[in-house]
């Protein structure tokens, strides 16, 4: 989840009159292919990951395409004129479900396009071996739970590992906006979500607020998480998942597929009937402290059992302060020696396992892969960097970008093995 800086400006909505027209068809125009949608199996022509060349207001009204938006997108300039202009995006229906609106660059969003207009995404549910949709009821029910507002509790045994929601984005946003008059972001927002069909937009400003600033802006900065589209930072606004309220310990992390834009809540460990779902906001590995510090930035003060329990907090400070101490010890170049790696790797493993921070042990294996490739230990950097392959496609999300980066690794770890062995074949 986006740490967040309240700006506590109070914006006059200022209805802008953009041009209202019905969905164009990109087919017809000047395409390039998406960066963000490579061909998977099941679609492996180039034509189907191509994406509209990016749209600005003055292109739409020149051309008369903007598809797959519903409506011309509506920009804004940055402060100092140069720069790519921001600009809000709508469809009224993502792959067949509700509307969705999107504050971004024009190149961001031509990226999106085939994400929000296929409605296939069975490709990358065969590569991964499972369906995003279940048609199972829900296994929770959203409701008021006492001091926390609305909450999720769930209404059957949850087992470890099962996926709990799945959820497509309401609303996103550029994360960095500084290039941009912050009131012509606060215009962008204020379009992103007057263009929404009528139910969504009930939606989000029924979410909850601080109640301080333009209205939003409130209800992003309060119930948005951090993800990336086309690598690029942007806080996502996804309805149901945000009524599930924080633990510094949870029950449930958030698994992410940029390609696709879907969202889902997976059980962390076995939940009981009656128990409250829960997600970390913030990293997981941090100390109560810099926890604290950054809970802070959303506006609340975590009263999480383990920060009312200042026993657990300090056994659970030390560890994680070692886990810091443990990586600072790798640093130094006279601990880069077989014995003393995998005794650190094996070190690391136990204290995330006592810290609950078994969705971050994937990440471990990507920096030891590193370490074991710089060492010249390429039997072992292979090793772990499957490893981390495998642990991010369960934590963070087959496409995931943290995934993506062990794929990389494995790949090129594999083709130096080839190489190797290739030249000692010649030699
Ligand atoms: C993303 S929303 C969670 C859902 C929210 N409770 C609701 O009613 O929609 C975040 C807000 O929920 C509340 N909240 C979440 N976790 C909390 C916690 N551990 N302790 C107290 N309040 C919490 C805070 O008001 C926070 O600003």
């Amino acid at each position: 989840m986006l740490p967040s800086t309240f700006h506590g400006l109070i914006y006059i909505i200022i209805q802008s009159h953009a041009a209202r027209a019905h969905s164009q068809d990109w087919d017809a125009a000047a395409v390039l292919q998406c960066s963000n949608n490579p061909a998977g199996p099941l679609s492996p022509l180039a034509s189907h990951t191509a994406c509209p060349l990016p749209v600005d207001d003055d292109e739409a009204l020149k051309s008369g395409v903007w598809g797959p938006w519903s409506y011309p997108p509506v920009c804004m300039r940055p402060k100092n004129k140069s720069g790519p202009k921001l600009c809000a995006f709508t469809v009224s229906s993502l792959r067949g479900g509700g509307g969705m609106s999107i504050v971004t660059t024009p190149r961001v969003a031509s990226n999106l396009a085939k994400a929000v207009r296929d409605p296939e995404i069975a490709w990358l549910e065969k590569q991964r071996g499972s369906r995003f949709m279940t048609d199972r009821p829900k296994p929770y029910e959203v409701k008021g739970l006492p001091g926390k507002g609305l909450g999720v509790v769930a209404v059957e045994p949850i087992k470890k590992d099962q996926v709990v929601m799945v959820a497509l984005p309401l609303l996103l946003q550029l994360a960095d906006t500084n290039l941009w008059d912050y009131r012509d972001v606060f215009r962008l927002l204020q379009e992103a979500s007057t263009q929404l069909p009528r139910r969504e937009k009930q939606a989000l400003l029924q979410m909850a607020k601080r109640g301080r600033g333009y209205i939003v802006d409130d209800i992003m900065k309060t119930n948005s998480f951090q993800v990336t589209i086309d690598g690029v930072s942007h806080s996502g606004l996804y309805p149901e998942v945000s009524r599930i309220n924080h633990e510094c310990r949870p029950n449930c992390i958030v698994r992410y597929s940029p390609s696709t834009l879907v969202v889902e809540v997976v059980a962390y460990r076995d939940i009981k009937r009656g128990e409250e779902l829960s997600l970390s906001y913030i990293p997981l590995n941090l100390l109560s402290e810099q926890r604290q510090d950054v809970i802070k930035g959303w506006g609340f003060h975590c009263a999480c059992a383990l920060c009312r329990d200042p026993e657990a907090t300090k056994v659970s400070d030390g560890h994680r302060a070692r886990i810091q101490a443990v990586f600072d010890e790798l640093d130094a170049p006279e601990n880069r020696t077989p014995g003393k790696v995998e005794a650190a790797m094996a070190e690391l493993q136990d204290l995330a396992k006592k810290e609950g921070l078994a969705a971050q042990i994937g990440d471990l294996h990507t920096i030891f892969a590193d370490i074991c490739s710089d060492m010249g230990d390429s039997r072992r950097a292979r090793e772990h960097a499957a490893l981390a392959l495998s642990l991010l496609r369960h934590f963070a999300g087959w496409d995931h970008d943290r995934t993506q980066l062990a794929a990389g690794l494995v790949a090129r770890l594999e083709k130096e093995k080839k190489q190797e062995s290739t030249g000692l074949e010649s030699f």
